[in-house]
Parts: structure tokens; C-alpha cells; sequence
């Protein structure tokens, strides 16, 4: 455990991170040196294609990365409500056991895996606070249909004896939700929660999250491989390839000042209202190296249009303007 330095309107301070998978020869490492921070009270997108590491690090902060996965180096470090702060690197079984619910909660993609098909939704989010407060059976049963009511589910108190398959896909995503927030996390992280839902019940629940995060006072790392999502949600942005952050900026230099190459990459290939014939969809050629045979140097420089032989070098993550920093030799400002 640890006091170590973050400053007190950071919640989350995520410093060199590495994680690799199996062992021997078919080890691989799936990230490398991530380094983000999450400030109180703000959204941090996590943002990259299939494959750049957005999960495993988020699988890393719950400390559910599965049993070939390991920390290799690097600190996660925490700050509860209580100010304390922790290094989630460092936290041990029953450490996570006791933060997973007050402290951080996670919601997933598809709430139909997430759910079990054979126990009321009552039940399912009574259960966190089974585990995490001592509460009597009515007590319980009350907060689980405030919670409800808060997440907007309609006759909340007839729908908390229902089975998950009797409630729509928007509304199953709205119990995870409350089951997520049902102990006032400190932290929640959306593991791309609204792809499975068609845009106008998507665009409900990321208004929802929205009010739910003013309300309740919480901090949310939102992952993501949707920029209109990230533009939608995010006050800062990182935004990861091949295992590593290229680029973190406010939302608005990240859009207006895109500063990595990559980044620039996928703002072009996001759909605009208006495109004509000569102002068609960009996406970015290539596909994700494999991360066994990383090529040396910036790993984005066989995708990149600007790239040069100097990109075969090591290159790091720097500052290039106040709180925008990118992993890219060249300074890219105004360069599209
Ligand atoms: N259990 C595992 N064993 C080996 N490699 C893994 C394991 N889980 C993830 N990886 C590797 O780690 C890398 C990052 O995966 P991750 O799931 O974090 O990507 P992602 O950005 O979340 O992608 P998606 O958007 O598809 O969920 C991938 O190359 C993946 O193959």
C-alpha cells in the first residue's frame, strides 16, 4: 500500500503499465509501458481498434486478468473516497474482493452474458450489496428499487422480480447499470456498453450515465472504439495502438489539434453527415501488427502516411503542447 504522489483531483494513475500473456516462447506482451490518468469527477475515453489493449487494461485495474495474464511492471494507482491511495498492481485477492463494487465496478458490452437468465434482477444487484453492506432484507429490496428508479427502468417496483429475458436489450443494459452503481463506485468503468443497442436507445443510456455521474459524483474510464461515442462522452481521451497509448489530450485538442498520426487516422474514417463523392470515408490501410512480431521503432510507421526511416527508432510518449502528449517524432499539428 502506498500514500505515493497523485495529485488529490486525480482518481487514477495508470504508470508504465505492462501485461503479457503465456510464458516461454509463446509469451507476448500485450501492453507496454501504458501510462493515463483519470482526474475526479471526468470521463477518460479509452479509445483504439480490436486488439490495441483497451480491455486487457481494463481487465488489469479489476484485477481479473485471467490466469496466463500477468502485471509485469508498472503501478496502478487508486484513490478511494476515503483519499486513501492504493496500487492496484500490488492489491492482492481479497483487497479486490472488498473494492470491486464500493470502490471500482465495471459494465460490459452485452448484458445477456453478464446476466443470470436464472435469478430476478432484484436478486442480482441485492447481491453487491450483500456482499458489500449490512443491510436487512427490506432495507435491501428498497435501495434495489431506488436504484432502478434512478436508472430509469419504468414500475420499478413490479420489474425487480423479473427474469432478464423478459426485458428489452436497452433495459437489461439499464440493470447492469444499477447493478454497476448500486454501491456508489468511486470509479466505473464502461466497457463499451452501448454497441449492442441501436443508436436512439444508445443515445438514452449514454444521457443517462451522463446524469448518473453528476449525481452520484463518480469517475468513469470509458472504453470505446466509437469516436462519435468519445465526442458524445469524453472530457480527456487516450487513445491506444498495438498495446500502447499514442496519444492523451482534452477531447477538444484531441478532435481539433490531433497531434498522433494514428489518431488522425480514425477521425478520418468516421462517418460525417454531408460526405460527397470526393470527400468519402478514409480507413486507415493496413491492419494491427501482430503483437508477436511488433515491427521496431513506432509500431503505426508500416500504416502511416507520414512515415519516414527515423520511425524505425524507439519513440516515446511526450508532452508536446500543455496536457496533449503523443508518441510521435514528428510534431503533426495542423499536418492532416
Ligand atoms: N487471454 C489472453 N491470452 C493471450 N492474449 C490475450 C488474451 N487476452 C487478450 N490478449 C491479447 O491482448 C491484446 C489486447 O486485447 P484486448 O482484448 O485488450 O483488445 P481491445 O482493444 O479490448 O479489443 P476489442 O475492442 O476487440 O475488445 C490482443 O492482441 C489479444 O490477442
Amino acid at each position: 500500500m502506498t500514500q505515493a504522489a497523485i495529485s488529490d483531483d486525480t482518481i487514477l494513475s495508470v504508470r508504465s503499465l505492462s501485461v503479457g500473456f503465456g510464458r516461454g516462447a509463446s509469451a507476448v506482451t500485450a501492453l507496454r509501458d501504458v501510462s493515463f490518468s483519470l482526474a475526479r469527477g471526468r470521463t477518460l475515453a479509452l479509445v483504439g481498434e480490436s486488439g490495441s489493449g483497451k480491455s486487457v487494461t481494463s481487465l488489469a485495474l479489476m484485477g481479473l486478468l485471467p490466469p496466463s495474464g500477468r502485471i509485469r511492471s508498472g503501478e496502478l494507482l487508486f484513490r478511494e473516497r476515503a483519499g486513501r491511495v492504493i496500487d492496484l498492481a500490488r492489491l492482492d485477492a481479497p483487497g479486490f474482493r472488498g473494492l470491486r463494487g464500493p470502490g471500482i465496478s465495471m459494465i460490459f458490452q452485452e448484458p445477456m452474458s453478464s446476466l443470470n437468465p436464472l435469478f430476478t434482477i432484484g436478486d442480482q444487484i441485492g447481491e453487491m450489496l450483500l456482499l458489500h453492506e449490512d443491510l436487512s432484507a427490506t432495507a435491501r429490496h428498497k435501495r434495489v428499487i431506488e436504484m432502478l428508479e434512478l436508472v430509469e427502468i419504468p414500475g420499478a417496483a413490479a420489474r425487480v422480480d423479473a427474469y432478464p429475458h423478459q426485458l428489452s436489450g436497452g433495459m437489461r443494459q439499464r440493470v447492469m447499470i444499477a447493478m454497476g452503481l448500486i454501491c456508489h463506485p468511486a470509479l466505473l468503468i464502461a466497457d463499451e456498453p452501448t454497441t449492442a443497442l441501436d443508436v436512439t436507445i444508445q443515445a438514452q443510456i449514454l444521457d443517462l450515465m451522463r446524469r448518473l455521474q453528476k449525481d452520484l459524483g463518480m469517475s468513469i474510464l470509458f472504453i470505446t472504439h466509437d469516436m462519435g461515442v468519445v465526442a458524445e462522452m469524453a472530457d480527456d481521451v487516450a487513445v491506444m495502438y498495438a498495446g500502447a497509448v499514442v496519444e492523451q489530450a482534452g477531447v477538444l485538442a484531441l478532435f481539433d489539434d490531433t497531434r498522433h498520426p494514428y489518431t488522425q487516422g480514425l477521425l478520418s474514417s468516421i462517418p460525417r453527415a454531408g460526405l460527397g463523392p470526393d470527400n468519402r470515408l478514409v480507413p486507415i490501410a493496413g491492419t494491427v501488427p501482430s503483437l508477436a512480431v511488433l515491427p521496431p521503432g513506432c509500431t503505426f510507421a508500416p500504416r502511416c502516411p507520414h512515415s519516414q526511416p527515423a520511425c524505425r527508432q524507439p519513440v516515446r510518449l511526450e508532452e508536446k503542447a500543455p496536457g496533449h502528449r503523443s508518441a510521435c517524432i514528428f510534431d503533426m499539428a495542423g499536418v492532416a
